[in-house]
């Protein structure tokens, strides 16, 4: 069974007096630093004077430092840039910068698994990832909610690296939901295998797919808009708070029927599927794809997104949202 830690069982007690410098300030660094400052926690932001999020952390309140000056200054330094620059700042702000007093913290396990950053011995190195998009990690503490996380210690220099990354846990809210206790390793592998086949891949790519089949059928588009995206959203809204067997009690027996049979094919041609990108994953077959499209000036990446960005369905919604003022919530910053 995983051992899940919830409020009563971490303490803040082990970020006190300590600094934290949260290097990026865009959807995890906004709300990591947000949460972190106001459950009573110094917080320093580290950014290029170029970077364009520079103006947004400040008009937040926050007091902005060059990465490396920002790591001079802080006990613990939060990686929450991109990941693929994350080694190249690593090498050029923080490494200089290390003292056995620091602790190195990450939200995703990507850089240290692939050893793509390998820290010195003496440092604590832990991780805080949280389940859930930045602006979620913010909105919901707001509204004294939280997302879960996911944590794990690399190295224990200090011999109370697990409190430290269980304060931090709590102090962005996590702990109101539940964190569980993992490796990097564990939570590298399933965290991109959630992102590529359910999450983002898995699902965007179903909603395409089940869009084009209708348009292509004749159907209008605004009917598959409705039929394939936002009714998707009302569904997973009910399997969110009740579960598989919940959802299912309040759709009608012919969608049980249609949902048992039908999506038994997709199950049956998506698992083999599944399985082969997890492998790629565990083999760092994809880490070693991403890192290379990075070296490369991400050329496929910039194609697909901007493919996608024109998308019919993108359109199509843009049109049928404005219809439902409700449905745009708050500005995504
Ligand atoms: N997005 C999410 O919800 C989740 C992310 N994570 C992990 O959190 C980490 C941060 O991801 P995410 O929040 O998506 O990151 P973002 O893409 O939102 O980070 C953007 C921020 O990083 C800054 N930045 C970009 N390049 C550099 C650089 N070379 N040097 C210094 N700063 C730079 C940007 O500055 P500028 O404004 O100038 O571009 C901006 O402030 C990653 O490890 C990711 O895997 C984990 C869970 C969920
Ligand atoms: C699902 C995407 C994610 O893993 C996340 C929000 O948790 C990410 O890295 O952005």
């Amino acid at each position: 069974m995983a051992k899940i830690y919830y409020d009563g069982d971490a303490s803040l007690e082990a970020l006190k007096g300590k600094r934290v410098a949260i290097l990026g300030y865009g959807s995890q660094g906004h709300a990591h630093a947000l949460n972190l400052r106001d459950s009573g926690i110094d917080v320093i932001i580290g950014l290029h004077p170029t970077s364009k999020s520079r103006e947004k952390a400040q008009r937040d309140g926050f007091e902005v430092y060059e990465p490396s000056e920002a790591v001079k200054r802080a006990d613990i330094i939060m990686f929450l840039t991109p990941d693929p620059v994350q080694p190249e700042l690593y090498k050029q702000c923080v490494e200089p910068h290390l003292n056995p007093g620091k602790t190195l913290a990450f939200a995703h396990g990507f850089n240290i698994h692939f050893k793509q950053i390998v820290p010195p011995k003496d440092v604590d190195v832990f991780m805080v990832a949280p389940k859930g998009p930045g602006h979620l990690v913010r909105w919901m503490y707001e509204e004294g909610k939280g997302v879960p996380a996911l944590v794990a210690i690399y190295q224990d220099a200090s011999g109370n690296c697990k409190e430290k990354a269980l304060a931090y846990a709590k102090a962005l809210g996590c702990t109101r939901a539940g964190v569980i206790e993992t490796t990097f390793k564990e939570e590298t592998e399933t965290d991109l295998f959630g992102e590529q086949m359910v999450l983002c891949g898995g699902v965007t790519a179903l909603i395409k797919a089940g869009f084009e089949t209708l348009v292509e059928a004749g159907y209008q588009p605004e009917v598959a808009y409705f039929e394939c995206l936002h009714e998707l959203k009302l569904i997973v809204d009910l399997i969110y708070q009740y579960g598989i067997a919940g959802m299912r009690y309040s759709i009608s027996d012919t969608a049980k029927y249609g949902d048992l049979t039908r999506g038994e094919r997709i199950y049956k041609v998506v698992k083999p599927l599944m399985k082969e990108a997890l492998e790629e994953i565990q083999k760092g077959e994809f880490a070693r794809e991403w890192v290379l499209e990075n070296q490369a000036g991400r050329p496929v990446f910039h194609a697909l997104l901007e493919r996608d960005r024109h998308h019919l369905i993108e359109k199509v919604g843009e049109e049928l949202r404005k219809m439902m003022p409700w449905i745009t919530g708050k500005e995504l910053k």
